[in-house]
């Protein structure tokens, strides 16, 4: 067995991965990264990126069904299922292709194409191609990401349902598609397929759509996927069976009633699971939770007072693509400085789901927050101006601010275009701004915008009711 010593190993080349490397590489430390690959990350091969360019496809096939609306007629149109595919594999590859070239162009002294495991809280080893090698660290790094979950219903046709890591291998669209879950790649990609012409049915035996926890926002949300989409929510899936043709579903849907029907193809969208089951985390002494995952703090990212740092989805603190970025640089920078560890403030949190309408959480949500010190306000998208002539005139937001000193803490956004109002709305937050100073922003006329300074007026309203803002806070004056 051969032996290495580091300043930094890093488990892991994906996003939180090659930031961690990032930072050991500017402090002229000596690093290494392992990972079996495929490269690539998971966001740019198989996340992210092709979901969004599915998504791009389905809006174009959207606009063009809806064109009749505008009193345009398109006659003879199709989609061209294995183009459309296509395009996603080819403009997917070029992103993954970017990163793949970066990881593959280290110095053979940082790369080790290999899976990792503990040995102890410094030591890991590595099953390499012609040998054993014990990597010796400082400091480690773990940032292995996370895999789809298989739920007990398909368990027996497992290996032939598909998961976000396959479907966009198809090499055409299915005729039908019955769809695991409605967290956010469910509705993603299960509405896009819908867009695209696929008969597609989802299945949960609980009732969340996406992330929502305002019921007024629930509310909504339900009442649009109900009405573009067949949900069988709060469903009980007694048996799924590979036949000819696909797969025979056997359900009892919310009201008792039994079905069976057959589908082409299944999606499995359950939810996904860090990456640990063979890191031997029993071996480093770290403290783990009642599901063997790793404690650590989300401003450190240390795991107990090891010289173990974990960032990225396997971290369970923000499974998106900025928070692994912005963890694997906090990881790996507190890697760099243990046992001086720092707290760092992480950004205001923003999560947005590519859907139509958009769903969008700045901030706290209505869930998280003391409705003791909070006051909401609200706006419907179902009347606003610039959404209406755009023909996409649906959706509800609830803000909430502070009655304390006026200031924004969070929002719920369903709606269209709120990939952009929740980015106004998060860099307001970030910048402690108040609900008065808001409504004194420039909007103009006539854009969505409008909709969520009526929402802040709505909210400004409570705020005054709510009586306990000092005056300066208020901010009453012109175009307040
Ligand atoms: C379908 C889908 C759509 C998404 N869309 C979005 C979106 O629109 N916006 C957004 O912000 N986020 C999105 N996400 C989430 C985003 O992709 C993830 O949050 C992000 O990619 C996580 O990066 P990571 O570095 O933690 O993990 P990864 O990029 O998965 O990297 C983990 C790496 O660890 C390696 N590894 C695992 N175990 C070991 C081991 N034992 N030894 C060595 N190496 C190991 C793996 O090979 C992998 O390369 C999406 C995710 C999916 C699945
Ligand atoms: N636009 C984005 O930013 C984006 C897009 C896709 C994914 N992501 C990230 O990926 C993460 C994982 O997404 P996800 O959708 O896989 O997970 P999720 O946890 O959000 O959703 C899982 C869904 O499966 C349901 N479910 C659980 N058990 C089930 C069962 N037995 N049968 C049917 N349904 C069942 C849950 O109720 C839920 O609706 C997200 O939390 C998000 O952070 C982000």
């Amino acid at each position: 067995m051969k032996t290495r010593q580091v300043d930094i190993a890093i488990i892991g080349a994906g996003t939180a991965g090659l930031n961690a490397s990032r930072e050991a590489h500017r402090a002229g430390k000596s690093w290494v990264i392992i990972d079996p690959g495929p490269y690539g990350t998971t966001c740019a091969r198989v996340g992210c990126m092709p979901s969004k360019l599915l998504i791009a496809a389905a809006e174009r096939a959207h606009t063009i069904a809806g064109a009749a609306e505008f009193g345009i007629q398109v006659n003879d149109w199709k989609v061209d299922g294995p183009a459309v595919l296509k395009r996603v594999r080819s403009e997917r590859d070029r992103f993954a292709g970017f990163v793949k070239e970066t990881v593959e162009s280290f110095d053979p002294e940082n790369l080790i194409r290999a899976r990792a495991r503990f040995s102890g809280p410094n030591t890991l080893i590595v099953d390499a191609k012609d040998d054993t090698i014990e990597v010796k660290a400082k400091a480690i790094v773990i940032a292995t990401g996370s895999s789809p979950w298989t739920p007990p219903q398909l368990e027996g046709v497992a290996d032939d349902v598909l998961t976000s890591d396959e479907i966009f291998e198809m090499e055409d669209l299915p005729a039908s598609m019955a769809v695991f879950g409605t967290g956010i790649i469910g509705v993603e990609i299960g509405q896009a397929f819908a867009q695209l012409g696929v008969a597609i049915e989802f299945f949960n035996p609980f009732e969340d759509i996406g992330r929502f926890s305002d019921p007024k926002v629930v509310a909504e949300t339900h009442r649009s996927f109900d009405e573009q989409l067949t949900m069988h929510l709060k469903s009980d899936v007694s048996a799924v069976e590979k036949v000819d043709g696909g797969f025979r579903i056997e359900w009892t849907d919310r009201d008792g009633e039994a079905h069976t029907r057959t589908f082409e193809a299944i999606l499995n969208a359950t939810g996904r699971r860090a990456n640990v089951s063979d890191l031997d985390l029993e071996k480093t002494g770290i403290p783990l939770n009642e599901h063997g995952l790793p404690i650590s703090s989300p401003r450190t990212l240390q795991c107990g007072d090891a010289p173990i740092f974990i960032a990225g989805d396997v971290s369970g603190h923000r499974p998106l693509l900025h928070e692994a970025s912005d963890e694997g640089r906090i990881a790996g920078a507190n890697a760099l400085r243990f046992p001086d560890v720092q707290a760092y403030i992480r950004k205001t949190t923003l999560e947005i789901a590519f859907t139509s309408p958009q769903m969008a959480i700045v901030g706290n949500r209505w869930a998280d927050l003391d409705h003791d010190e909070v006051v909401s306000g609200e706006v419907s998208f179902a009347n606003q101006g610039r959404s209406r002539v755009m023909g996409v005139n649906e959706g509800l937001v609830r803000l909430y601010a502070t009655k304390q000193d006026c200031r924004l803490v969070g929002a719920e956004m369903f709606g269209p275009r709120m990939e952009h109002m929740a980015h106004l709305l998060a860099w307001a937050i970030q910048q402690n701004t108040t609900v008065p100073e808001l409504i004194a922003m420039p909007v103009y006329h006539p854009v969505f915008e409008e909709g969520l300074r009526t929402g802040l007026r709505d909210l400004a309203k409570s705020l005054r009711i709510a009586g306990h803002c000092q005056p300066q806070d208020r901010g009453e004056g012109p175009g307040v």
